[in-house]
């Protein structure tokens, strides 16, 4: 179990984390989300003793990271940027790390073929591809054995066999009763693979919650609507508060309405519909959601390009 505690990081002027509490639990596969610059990785390094938080206190098992006796069979990490020895092979990095931290030999040869890098390990890292550093970097997280794995970005550079592969590594390391705690960027990917949500925007907790009520939980009802006088609906139905999406001629997707307003709007204008179907938000719906608000990094739209979303103002 991974317990912060009004957990902050500042560089210089830069909050990077911001006072925030949480339990990251075992049996579970945890998703870590949040915008490019949200705090995700600085948080990852302070549960690995890689960076000291200014204020508050991060466990793994009930113990800050430096004190466990033997970290690497308590916590196994792959964080960004890890440093390899672009010289060593595959075999022989894990060798180092495994000597170091009196790991038998045959655990190497396990980790090897767990994360398939069997044909690569005595080849020079240097000349690894990202996908492979990335499965280096797992089996190195994963030779003590360790009861906690924090992977961040794990799917990063990976191709679609390898993305199903992290997938059922961390279901299966949870099912075995492990904390897994886990971030990527892939939405879809995270919508399959967690079972829990840590959402992140500008260092702060925007959401610690279990993903179907996530995805379940949007503040704004969004609903499905095909009708024989798409524009006549609009006119009905648009105001400041409502977003409407036209899809397809006659199909729109109506947010922040309930569906019996939709249905009351049309009948007191003899609107004919012919389908009124409430969504279920996709994570990234959800996602975009919760974070629309604290992006650090936001992309521009083209003035020239028409906005996606009509909103009816
Ligand atoms: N060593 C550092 N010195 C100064 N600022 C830093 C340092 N490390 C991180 N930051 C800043 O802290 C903030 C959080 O960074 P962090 O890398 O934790 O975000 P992240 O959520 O992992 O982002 P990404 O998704 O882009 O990897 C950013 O504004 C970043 O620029």
């Amino acid at each position: 179990m991974i317990e912060a505690q009004g957990l902050s990081k500042r560089f210089g002027a830069k909050t990077a984390v911001d006072n925030v509490s949480f339990t990251v639990q075992p049996g579970k596969v945890t998703g870590f989300l949040g915008p490019n610059g949200a705090g995700k990785s600085t948080t990852m390094r302070m549960i690995c003793g890689l960076d000291n938080p200014t204020a508050g206190t991060v466990t793994v098992n009930g113990r800050p990271y430096a004190r466990h006796k033997a970290p690497l069979h308590e916590v196994g990490a792959l964080l960004e940027a890890k440093a390899v020895h672009p010289k060593r092979t595959a075999y022989n990095h894990l060798r180092a790390l495994a000597a170091t931290h009196g790991i038998p030999a045959r655990r190497i040869t396990e980790v090897i073929e767990l994360t398939g890098l069997g044909p690569a390990a005595k080849k020079r890292v240097g000349g690894f591809s990202m996908g492979m550093g990335q499965r280096l970097g797992i089996a190195a997280a994963l030779l003590g054995d360790p009861q906690t794995l924090i992977l961040d970005e794990p799917v990063n550079g990976l191709d679609p066999e390898g993305v199903q592969w992290v997938r059922n590594l961390a279901r299966g390391l949870a099912a075995e009763g492990r904390t897994v705690f886990i971030s990527s960027h892939l939405m879809s990917e995270m919508a399959v693979t967690a079972d829990h949500l840590l959402v992140i925007g500008r260092g702060r907790i925007l959401a610690d919650a279990p993903m179907d009520e996530v995805t379940a939980g949007s503040a704004r009802e969004r609903i499905r609507v095909r009708t024989d006088d798409a524009e006549a609906l609009i006119t009905a139905v648009g105001s400041a508060d409502v977003e409407i999406r036209r899809l397809a001629a006659g199909h729109l997707e109506i947010i922040g309405l309930p569906a019996r307003s939709i249905a009351e709007a049309a009948l007191s204008r003899r609107i004919l519909i012919t389908e009124l179907t409430p969504q279920q938000l996709s994570l990234e719906d959800a996602y975009m959601e919760l974070t629309r608000d604290e992006l650090e990094y936001r992309s521009q739209q083209p003035a020239d390009v028409p906005a996606q979303e009509g909103r009816t103002a």
